[in-house]
């Protein structure tokens, strides 16, 4: 989807896009990184809410009806989440009285169940702070923390492996997840032009070759007048590590079929699940402390 400024206009694209996909058959749809807002480490303090039922802004809400409304299971890409240091202060703060509580920004992801119940939430683990000479510098812990949790999520569809854009570049969180019995890795994400064109997909398909299972990427559509253009290039891959779709850099949706019996079918042929040499692995480490 198109992410601008306006963050009204951005959850109504978004409500839109849901709209859309369930009435083409869809029910679990997934949203971009950081649709809510531009993305920046200058808008996040800006854009920033508490994710709670009532809380101003109102994004949660709006998400929350976004799923009851179409019967989704609702991936809910991810937003700037401003949280209390002390969760004890977080009631206080919905109710607007916390003007005086140390408060931390964390990129998050939402997931909704199709009453519109909250399923869970992913704290980006893995900020992005990158600088590649001459090209590109973005320090996201310029304004945000990090989460410290991974995210593995029961649906009615399958357990999902949840993680944000740069987590995408650890395969540990991957594999844990799949180790924990999810069969879909969601990536909510927005790359760039510096890194998307030969990253993006090579990352989503490693996952997905790894460790046996589908890996959806989605990302904001892109928006050459943006301080951060995405790549854009939304893509579900299946465990073989084939692109079933992908999108490119304009706003759109795909809608695809999930056949998880593939999950079974590529473990059983190639069993690398079960050939791991861990003592080996475990030895190596030991060898070269
Ligand atoms: O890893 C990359 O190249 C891009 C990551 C990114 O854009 C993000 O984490 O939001």
């Amino acid at each position: 989807m198109a992410v601008g400024a306006d963050k009204t206009e951005n959850l109504a694209t978004a409500a839109e896009a849901v709209r859309s996909a369930a009435a083409a058959g869809a029910d679990m749809v997934v949203l971009p990184e950081c649709f809510n807002s531009p993305y920046g480490t200058g808008f996040f303090p800006d854009y920033a809410e508490i994710l709670a039922p009532g809380a101003p802004g109102g994004t949660y809400d709006a998400l929350a009806a976004m799923a009851a409304d179409s019967r989704v299971t609702l991936f809910a890409g991810s937003v700037p989440e401003s949280a209390a240091v002390h969760p004890d202060a977080d009631d206080d703060a919905v109710a607007g009285t916390d003007a005086g509580d140390a408060r931390l920004l964390y990129n998050t992801a939402l997931v909704f169940g199709a009453d519109g119940s909250e399923l869970a939430r992913h704290r980006k683990v893995h900020l992005f702070d990158i600088d590649v000479p001459g090209k590109i510098r973005f320090i996201e812990s310029e304004t945000l923390s990090p989460g410290d949790t991974v995210t593995v999520v029961e649906t009615p569809q399958c357990k999902v492996g949840l993680a944000i854009c740069y987590d995408v570049r650890f395969p540990e969180m991957a594999a844990i997840a799949a180790d924990a019995g999810a069969e879909l890795l969601v990536y909510p994400g927005a790359f760039n032009l510096v890194t998307g064109p030969l990253h993006w997909e090579l990352l989503l398909r490693s996952r997905a070759v790894d460790n046996q299972l589908f890996v959806a990427g989605v990302s904001p559509a892109r928006d050459e007048s943006a301080d951060y253009v995405a790549w854009g290039h939304s893509t579900l891959v299946d465990p073989w590590g084939k692109v079933l779709g992908a999108l490119e850099a304009a706003p759109g949706t795909i809608v695809l079929d999930i056949d998880l019996a593939a999950v079974d079918d590529v473990r059983a042929s190639i069993p690398i699940r079960t050939q791991r040499r861990p003592e080996v692995y475990a030895a190596g480490r030991a060898a070269i402390a």
